[in-house]
């Protein structure tokens, strides 16, 4: 039907739609925050410790929810439901008296999503959840308008984000004077890494093999290092980041060490070096000065094998599957998601594989290779896993080094359950090469 509002060409179906998505759009925080409120009161550990499907009413019972507000957690758990958070089922409570009436009583249960965010659970991602949605990372958004019509400037050792224009320092800065901040932060890196580290090493452990030091830098807490230091006993590794980050680290085993120092400056040599979340915190420039510190540090190690590489950790954006031809829209969401965190609180970006392939080039490597693994598509509301590899490899060297690129997605849970299913039917890896 046509409008008479003078609108051109637009129906008033269409019209509706608009309006439709723009409501889904502006309301997207309520299901963060209905997220954040479920985590801070503990409702999948109390879901878990019941031992079975639990009614509305022992739900309530067992949080510590004021008498007053304990009818609005059906609503909280109603929105959840419908985001599958939690499972609801509806179980008829018949009497015993044929007389009493039967009851429908609501029964919530968890699904593999609300797996991940039990505390004591193996890949508890609780702390990601408190980090992200935290208002010193989301109060700068609200600055985003204002931050892009300031003067930006050429220097970029004056360069102010949101984040700075919010906080007074740069993110790196705050982590380290504000304790609260700064520990959220790393139990938030702990928690992926404490996830990666499993599925790197049982999935990538190739990556690893012949080396016989690594350092992992801007390694943080040292979580990603234990779980290959304990995969690889041969392999001698170092935790390299801030010295207030490392300060009072101890190796917990006789292959893992901690050093504290500056990327920009220099690394401790190694035959692989690691950066997991790294190199998307800093803009290009800044990228390339640390790879260049990288390739330093692995041609003045020592390895009779000539085995040495960079291994990357991070987002390829717009990753398409070569074999199904498409990009997956929510994929690709989630990936831009991360590339506006970036904007909002570093100096950084998240790439395309064009884009890492620029500054590869740019810090004297010629040859990468990228397995794409973590990602998701849906597919039969299925969340599978894709896997491809770029490694990069530098000819003139002499030696094999490798900068191996994992695509690094979220929604963990759902790749973990269907991670080998994928893996012994699709898996099929390509490769990209720039010589
Ligand atoms: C996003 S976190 C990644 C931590 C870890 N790689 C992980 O994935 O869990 C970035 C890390 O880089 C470290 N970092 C920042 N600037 C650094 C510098 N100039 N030299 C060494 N490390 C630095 C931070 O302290 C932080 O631990
Ligand atoms: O460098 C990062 C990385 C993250 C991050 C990594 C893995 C996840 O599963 C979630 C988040 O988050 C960051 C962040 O929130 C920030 O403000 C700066 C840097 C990073």
């Amino acid at each position: 039907m046509g409008l008479s509002n003078g609108e051109v060409g637009a129906t008033s179906h269409e019209l509706l739609g608009a309006q439709a998505q723009i409501w889904n759009h502006m309301f997207q925080f309520i299901n963060s925050m209905a997220l954040k409120c479920a985590v801070q009161l503990g409702i999948p550990d109390v879901i878990h410790n019941h031992g079975q499907p639990i009614s509305l009413s022992e739900l309530i019972a067992a949080l510590n929810v004021h008498p007053s507000r304990a009818h609005f957690v059906s609503r909280l758990m109603r929105i959840l439901v419908h985001s599958d958070f939690f499972a609801q089922h509806h179980h008829v409570h018949r009497g015993c008296d044929d007389m009493e009436e039967e009851e429908a009583v609501v029964l919530y249960s968890l699904t593999p999503t609300s797996r991940l965010l039990l505390k004591d659970g193996p890949s508890n991602t609780t702390p990601l959840i408190l980090m992200i949605l935290d208002p010193v990372l989301t109060t700068p958004f609200h600055l985003m308008g204002a931050w892009l019509q300031m003067n930006g400037g050429d220097d970029p050792a004056t360069i102010c984000t949101p984040f700075k224009m919010e906080n007074g320092m740069p993110f790196w800065d705050l982590a380290a004077q504000e304790p609260r901040f700064g520990n959220l932060f790393d139990e938030a890196m702990e928690a992926d890494s404490k996830l990666l580290g499993r599925e790197v090493v049982e999935e990538c452990g190739g990556v690893f093999e012949g080396l016989k030091s690594l350092v992992d830098v801007g390694g943080g807490t040292g979580t990603m290092a234990k779980a290959i230091a304990n995969a690889f006993p041969s392999i001698n590794c170092i935790v390299f980041d801030q010295p207030h980050v490392v300060a009072n680290l101890l190796g917990s085993t006789h292959n893992l060490g901690f050093v504290g120092g500056d990327m920009f400056v220099e690394i401790p040599p190694a035959n692989a070096i690691l950066l997991k979340w790294i190199l998307h915190d800093w803009s290009d420039e800044e990228s390339v000065k640390i790879l260049k510190k990288c390739r330093e540090a692995i041609l003045l190690s020592k390895n009779d094998e000539g085995n040495k590489k960079i291994i990357i950790i991070d987002i390829v954006v717009g990753h398409v599957d070569k074999k199904e031809k498409m990009v997956d829209k929510k994929s690709i969401e989630t990936q831009l998601m991360f590339d506006m965190l970036m904007m909002s609180t570093v100096t950084g970006k998240e790439r395309s594989e064009s884009e890492w392939k620029k500054i590869f080039l740019a810090a004297g490597f010629t040859h990468y290779n990228i397995t794409h693994t973590f990602g998701f598509s849906e597919e039969e509301n299925v969340i599978l896993k894709k896997c491809r590899e770029v490694i990069f490899l530098s000819k003139n060297e002499g030696g094999n080094k490798k900068i191996i690129i994992i695509d690094v997605v979220v929604l963990w849970g759902m790749l973990i359950t269907r991670r080998r299913w994928w893996m012994r039917n699709q898996l099929t890896p390509s490769s990209g090469s720039i010589c």
